[in-house]
């Protein structure tokens, strides 16, 4: 005890000195012999001295970073991956602490977060939408293919009781790819669960209804005049690299995967351009194929979609998927 009163008298010249001793004699003052009056007069005598809230600031500041920094030293391996990353620029910009030091445990691609957006508990959750599946370490490997046959897409997509998305699931899908993939998009103005042509052109053209033997489908809410625009894909796809593909594939429970598997497609924008990855997050990505369409693009480069010739309302808008040539090995995803 004598020992540390000395460093703190203002007649010793000892270390340590400077702020160090401020900081030092601050600490014994406040901290270690607060009880004592007689040690408390002694060390008052010393000179400039902290706050004990200043103290604490310090102590608490200086734990963060040592915390963050090991973070740091054992996740590593994280900032190889592209998707994540951009969620942990999101992490470290809520923690204010530096990039370089945050790991992807900050967001977890494992999460289950169904309860927020559906209210039955998590085991109905898991039955209706399945467990979400535990991001293998070689994840950034797996193509289209291993994904849908590791998560049993087939079965899925002959499964012809799979509810209408409503709009907890489309927000719990959206704030999926906000979480894994890309927090600052922003989704079109229109209502995930109507359809709608973004041109303001009229009433909804669609709706969701099951299509008996091919899942959901959409169905025209009214009559729909030849060359009238059933649906702007432009104005509302959104593209994705291969690694937000898995990203997302991966964070979502595994029946919404599946889903997610078949609501994408590949597609070239211009002529001679690269292939790309779309998906869409709202119904219009219930339109079901058929080899006698009644909606089309005028290319395969649009997503844009006019009306072959007149449709009556309730009768099911059907495209042709062969006009966008599924190209997973161009997209990195074979
Ligand atoms: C873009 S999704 C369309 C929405 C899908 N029906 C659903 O319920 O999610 C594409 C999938 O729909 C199904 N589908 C599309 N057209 C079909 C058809 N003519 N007959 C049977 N199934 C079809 C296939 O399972 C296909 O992989």
């Amino acid at each position: 005890r004598t020992f540390l009163l000395d460093r703190c008298s203002p007649d010793e010249d000892l270390p340590p000195t400077g702020t160090a001793r401020t900081l030092f004699c601050s600490f014994l003052l406040n901290m270690v012999i607060p009880a004592r009056s007689s040690s408390k007069a002694y060390l008052r005598g010393s000179g400039k001295s902290f706050s004990t809230q200043t103290l604490i600031a310090i102590f608490f500041g200086s734990s963060l970073l040592a915390l963050s920094f090991l973070a740091g030293v054992f996740y590593n391996e994280s900032t190889h991956y592209d998707a994540p990353l951009k969620s942990n620029l999101r992490g470290a910009a809520t923690l204010k602490i530096p990039v370089s030091v945050v790991s992807d445990t900050l967001i977890d691609p494992n999460q289950d977060s169904t309860q927020e957006f559906f209210p039955d508990s998590t085991k109905h959750n898991q039955k209706k939408w399945g467990k979400i599946k535990t991001r293998p370490d070689d994840w950034v490997e797996w193509s289209f293919h291993d994904v849908h046959s590791e998560f049993k897409c087939s079965e899925h997509a002959h499964d012809h009781h799979k509810p209408l998305p409503d709009l907890a699931f489309w927000n719990y899908y959206r704030d999926t790819f906000k979480r894994v993939v890309d927090n600052d998009i922003e989704f079109d103005f229109v209502p995930p669960t109507e359809g709608y042509t973004m041109n303001g052109d009229g009433k909804q053209p669609y709706y969701a209804k099951i299509s008996p033997g091919k899942g959901r489908g959409l169905f025209a809410s009214r009559d729909i005049k030849k060359g009238g625009v059933v649906h702007d894909g432009n104005a509302s796809d959104i593209e994705m690299s291969a690694n937000d593909w898995r990203s997302m594939a991966f964070a979502l429970p595994q029946k919404m995967a599946c889903d997610f598997s078949e609501w994408t497609w590949t597609q070239q924008t211009e002529k001679g351009g690269p292939y790309k990855i779309f998906t869409a997050f709202n119904i219009s990505i219930l339109m079901n194929s058929s080899k006698d369409p009644n909606t089309m693009p005028k290319s395969s480069y649009s997503s844009k979609m006019y009306a072959l010739r007149d449709i009556k309302k309730d009768e099911e808008i059907l495209t042709d998927y062969k006009i966008y040539p599924t190209k997973w090995e161009k997209v990195g995803l074979s």
